[in-house]
């Protein structure tokens, strides 16, 4: 039963998400209205084209997005049309006159995420983005509510579902890259620019608004060290397969303790080579996993659809509720929280175990240069492997080098020693592993 005034919402954007939230809340509008205790009432949906959408009623179709974030009957903007511009702006217009704000654009809150808080907090209004991180998967509200009297030390996951999409296909089923990246453009999974997706940019800004909300200090994209997957050949998926792991598109977000006691976040997003038996391994097509560590909770895991339209329409409708009721209650979700403010750390900061494949002469001497090269740079190593070539013949060999962990930074100048042996055609491949190896 409706108890309070309608809550009136402004949809920006009716794409892949968009169109499934105007279903969703016409569809099941009694349901919401039930379990906020007012009405939901959609009074404009910002299109470009209104011709193409014919699922809207054409009174609600604007193409005027500047007009529909000012009129002041709006009580709510969800936001799903992604990109900083001009969104930025047409956000900040709707939180300055004391609207609230769903979104879903991660890319808007990892560049801009405290000026967004700060226009919020001014107007006493709430700033709620559930869809943005993990799609329909409950991350951003476990972290912010659920886990804010905990210390997180560590989350880490699969947050891109068309990286994990296209990975997944080609480990299981030998598809071609440019091929899988095409089915999940289909699927609705990429983003509107799929280089986002494919170079780690859309994982990274996730990676940014985790770590902000994990360790309460602002973390922005800047801030994360970024590898994509472009450079993932099929070559490197055997060789993964070769000794026990899949190769998974990674964010990692850890608090870290400095030498003298010092804490300070490492945030970054790459490749990396998972044993099987990790249960990150095992998370296929679109969907994500995320690992969260916490010193009382101990190991927690988060797992669901982390793409899609309708899944992703689930966590905005979530946000809409909650922020519903925030209203009739007079009161407001979670600001931000970052009195932490504790230092990013480079990529110099953080050791890995590395998988190297060097295409190099099949003669005697080679194997003790390579050792001299690793020996040199202070670099352990774990196991060296010769096969025959793995691409093509010719009269070389591959080696496949797995090391014990090394800071980043050295492994660079092992790399590049490597590549000035004379016995060596090429460093082929340079991959982290994560974790215990068959
Ligand atoms: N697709 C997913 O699986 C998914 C999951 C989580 C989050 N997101 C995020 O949700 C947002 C939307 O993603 P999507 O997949 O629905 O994108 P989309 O490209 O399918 O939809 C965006 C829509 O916004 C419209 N639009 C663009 N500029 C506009 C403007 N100035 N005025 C009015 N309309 C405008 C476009 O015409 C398009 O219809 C993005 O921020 C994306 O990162 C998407
Ligand atoms: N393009 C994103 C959408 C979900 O944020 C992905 O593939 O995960
Ligand atoms: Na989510």
């Amino acid at each position: 039963m409706s108890r309070g005034p309608a809550l009136r919402v402004a949809l920006l954007g009716a794409g892949v998400v968009g169109s499934q939230v105007a279903r969703l809340l016409t569809e099941n509008g009694d349901e919401f209205a039930a379990r906020i205790g007012a009405p939901l009432e959609l009074v404009g949906v910002a299109v470009r084209r209104p011709a193409r959408h014919p699922e809207v009623p054409a009174h609600l179709l604007t193409t005027d997005v500047a007009g529909l974030v000012a009129r002041d009957d709006v009580d709510v903007v969800v936001e799903v049309i992604g990109g900083i511009d001009p969104t930025r702006e047409l956000l900040l217009t709707a939180l300055r006159r004391g609207a609230s704000v769903v979104t879903a654009n991660k890319a808007l809150l990892a560049e801009h995420g405290p000026e967004l808080y700060e226009a919020a907090d001014a107007a006493g209004a709430d700033l709620y983005f559930e869809a943005a991180v993990a799609g329909a998967i409950p991350l951003i509200r476990p972290l912010r509510e659920s886990l804010a009297g905990d210390r997180i030390t560590r989350v880490m996951g699969i947050v891109n579902g068309t990286t994990n999409f296209i990975l997944s296909a080609m480990t299981a089923d030998g598809v071609g890259y440019a091929e899988a990246l095409a089915e999940a453009t289909r699927l609705g999974f990429a983003e509107a620019d799929p280089t986002a997706d494919v170079d780690g940019f859309d994982a990274a800004a996730k990676a940014a608004i985790l770590a902000s909300i994990a360790f309460h200090t602002r973390v922005g994209a800047s801030d994360v060290y970024r590898e994509g997957i472009a450079e993932v050949s099929a070559a490197d998926i055997r060789a993964a397969r070769r000794i026990g792991c899949t190769i998974k598109l990674l964010a990692i977000c850890e608090r870290l303790t400095d030498d003298d006691g010092g804490e300070a976040v490492s945030a970054r997003v790459h490749p990396v080579m998972l044993p099987d038996a990790h249960p990150l391994a095992g998370v296929d097509g679109a969907y994500n996993a995320v690992y969260v560590e916490a010193e009382s909770a101990g190991r927690l895991m988060f797992y669901g659809p982390g793409a899609g339209g309708a899944p992703t329409a689930s966590a905005v409708l979530g946000d809409l509720v909650a922020v519903g009721r925030n209203r009739l209650a007079g009161g407001r979700g979670p600001r931000e929280s970052a009195a932490a403010d504790l230092p990013a750390r480079s990529m110099e900061s953080v050791s890995s175990r590395f998988h190297i494949s060097l295409d190099v002469d099949d003669r005697s001497g080679v194997l003790a240069a390579v050792a001299g090269a690793f020996a040199e740079a202070g670099v352990s190593i774990s196991t060296v492997r010769q096969e025959g070539r793995d691409t093509g013949g010719g009269e070389g060999a591959a080696l496949v080098v797995v090391t014990h962990a090394a800071p980043d930074t050295v492994l660079s100048d092992t790399v590049a020693r490597l590549s000035e042996l004379e016995y060596v055609h090429r460093v082929t491949s340079v991959m982290r592993v994560m974790g215990d190896l068959r």
